[in-house]
């Protein structure tokens, strides 16, 4: 993020989402503009709205009236699934065990991860083995959310070639040893009206503010509740309010690393202060586990030559947030 934007743009990726597979593409005015839009985008807010994205808005609202189904289940059965260490982090968290900050969030949520089969990534990703929790209610939610990840994976395959282009970059840049294995993270958050948290645990955030630590996020909101706030360069907070049938998009921390600091995170934070109980659907489209991220050569180029931050393996740097991010 680097300006002081009043709004976050609303990008039409049609021609992306139907060209960017197509040898012939690079002729394509239409999809230039689209790729003109996301560098624009994710060097002043950081975020966009994608519409035309070819994902139906009822599988939109589907997967976040599941969620909602869910959250709204005795407690104990929501327990039939706690994250635990020994889940690999896995699984349902309670309205105040995620921690930003040092202050407990107002969310409770379920974390799914790519799994990971016991030794694949040696020690590194030992706390995350395993593989996830879906809920037995309502049924039919791990074939639902099964194939809204898969669909979610391929879209933001193209986002990132579109986002690949925008930085000047090969098309495949995000592919192979960096992203061709691409680690997804699926969290399905609710957040609760304030009033019907006990006072004695409540906070006044639904989630602290805080950057994403992958590629690229793209958020299910729902349609009826502002809470979703994105800082600019004066600190201001910018609502990104629900627009029906569209992601909110952001970048993450890994893109920073590889670009630089061209294109880099923004902060943001939740704060639900409808009188409503508001969902929400992130999926996290990251790096391979294993990636060693660092600088690239051209981008470093573009910015004076010297590398602005050290290389990060992406698998060290989720594994180390999920280890702090939780008081269980
Ligand atoms: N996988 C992602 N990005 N999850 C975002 C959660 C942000 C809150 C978390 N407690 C934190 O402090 O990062
Ligand atoms: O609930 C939202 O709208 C965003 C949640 C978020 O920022 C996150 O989980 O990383
Ligand atoms: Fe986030």
């Amino acid at each position: 993020m680097g300006s002081d934007f009043k709004a976050i743009p609303l990008i039409d990726i049609g021609p992306l989402v139907e060209k960017i597979d197509d040898p012939a593409m690079a002729a394509d005015e239409g999809l230039l503009d689209v790729i003109r839009m996301l560098d624009d985008a994710c060097k002043d807010a950081g975020f966009f709205y994608v519409k035309g994205h070819g994902i139906p808005e009822s599988l939109l609202t589907e997967v976040r009236d599941v969620t909602r189904k869910f959250f709204h289940l005795p407690h104990e059965e929501k327990l039939k699934i706690k994250m635990t260490p020994q889940s690999g982090y896995r699984g349902y968290q309670r309205v105040g065990e995620n921690v930003t900050k040092g202050k407990p969030d107002m969310h409770e949520a379920i974390d799914c991860y790519t799994p990971i089969e016991p030794g694949k990534y040696g020690a590194l990703a030992k706390p995350m083995e395993g593989s996830n929790l879906w809920p037995d209610h309502p049924p039919n939610f791990d074939a639902l959310l099964e194939n809204y990840i898969s669909l979610l994976r391929d879209l933001s395959r193209k986002i990132m070639r579109g986002i690949a282009l925008a930085l000047g970059a090969p098309l495949d840049a995000f592919e192979g040893g960096m992203a061709g294995d691409p680690f997804w993270v699926l969290r399905l958050i609710g957040y609760p009206v304030s009033a019907d948290i006990p006072q004695e645990q409540r906070t006044d955030t639904g989630c602290g503010s805080h950057t994403d630590y992958g590629l690229l996020t793209l958020v299910n909101q729902d349609d009826d509740v502002c809470a979703l706030e994105v800082r600019n360069l004066s600190g201001e907070w910018i609502y990104a309010k629900p627009i029906p049938g569209t992601f909110v998009c952001n970048i993450g921390d890994m893109l920073k690393v590889w670009s630089n600091g061209i294109y880099q995170p923004t902060l943001h934070r939740v704060v639900n202060n409808s009188p409503r109980y508001r969902v929400s659907v992130a999926f996290f489209y990251e790096s391979n586990f294993d990636a060693a991220v660092e600088p690239v050569e051209f981008c470093r180029e573009k910015t004076g030559g010297v590398a602005k931050y050290e290389k990060v393996v992406y698998g060290e740097h989720l594994v180390q947030k999920v280890l702090t991010n939780f008081v269980m």
